[in-house]
């Protein structure tokens, strides 16, 4: 794959009429749903039928009654694909929830098989960005379903929670799973979740995740789903980065996703979003 192709997904036209549902993947399949539950489906199956979780799609169920309803033409300049990855249990399926709906998904936890997305689209200057967001399975056994998703992805949120030593031990697995199967400009942001928990429960330190995301030069933030700390922050982040990548050379501009993530972080403290 050319090192530039990941970025060539400009949308041309938007008229879909009936099929333009905003959240069908872009050429992927066409009622956007298909492949990915044949897919988690086939997984599920071959995974042990013991406590055998909800389909991605069942869980998204849950949450949006009228999945397939169709939505106006959205007239976006951008489009960009976002992954959220992680261990089980570290959030993911809330942080997409959060910046999708502004919603926090609390009671029963179901765990997500295979993978899911949901679109968004946002303002980024002048321009309509819209991200296509895939939450995948944080379970083991499903990875190989997840694996084949990280291609073409534009970007990737891995997770860990705060509260759970083990999920940050697993980032450095995690990286080389990225290394191994993501495209090499791929733009990874490190996200220390539940910042929201109490210092009682935290057990990953916010310089922790600040060391490990240095060390693999990489942008960290912690957020929390739950308060919605930094979730906007964390996607704007991304899509500003990507639109940079695709256009910054030619308007000759700059951007330091570090420094705007500092910049747009220094009036937020963790434990004053605590609910
Ligand atoms: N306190 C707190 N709880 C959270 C937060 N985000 C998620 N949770 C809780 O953590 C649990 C797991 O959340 P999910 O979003 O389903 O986790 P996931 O990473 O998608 O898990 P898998 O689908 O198994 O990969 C749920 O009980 C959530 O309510 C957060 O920011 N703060």
């Amino acid at each position: 794959m050319s090192s530039d192709r990941v970025f060539e997904r400009r949308i041309v036209s938007k008229r879909r009429t009936s099929a333009n549902l905003e959240d069908a993947p872009e050429k992927q399949c066409p009622n956007g749903w298909a492949s990915v539950v044949a897919a988690a489906s086939a997984a599920a199956a071959s995974s042990s039928s013991s406590s055998r979780p909800k389909t991605a799609v069942a869980k998204n169920l849950q949450q949006r009654p009228t999945p397939f309803q169709p939505h106006p033409d959205s007239n976006c300049d951008w489009f960009f694909k976002v992954m959220v990855l992680g261990d089980s249990g570290v959030g993911k399926t809330c942080l997409l929830v959060r910046f999708r709906d502004d919603t926090f998904l609390g009671g029963n936890y179901i765990s997500t098989v295979g993978v899911d997305f949901r679109n968004k689209i946002i303002s980024v200057d002048d321009s309509k960005v819209k991200l296509q967001i895939w939450d995948t399975a944080g379970q083991e056994r499903f990875r190989s379903v997840t694996h084949a998703y990280y291609r073409d992805a534009h970007a990737l949120l891995l997770l860990y929670d705060v509260t759970n030593k083990v999920s940050f031990d697993n980032i450095r697995a995690w990286l080389s799973e990225i290394r191994d199967y993501a495209h090499e400009q791929v733009v990874i942001m490190l996200i220390g979740n539940k910042a929201d928990c109490s210092s009682n429960d935290r057990m990953v330190k916010r310089d922790e995740g600040e060391q490990l995301a240095k060390e693999y030069s990489v942008t960290f933030l912690e957020t929390s789903a739950k308060s919605g700390l930094n979730v906007e922050i964390a996607f704007m982040s991304v899509a500003r980065e990507l639109l940079f990548k695709k256009t910054g050379i030619e308007k000759k501009g700059s951007f330091n996703v570090q420094e705007y993530v500092k910049e747009q972080t220094k009036t937020n403290c963790p434990a004053c979003s605590t609910t």
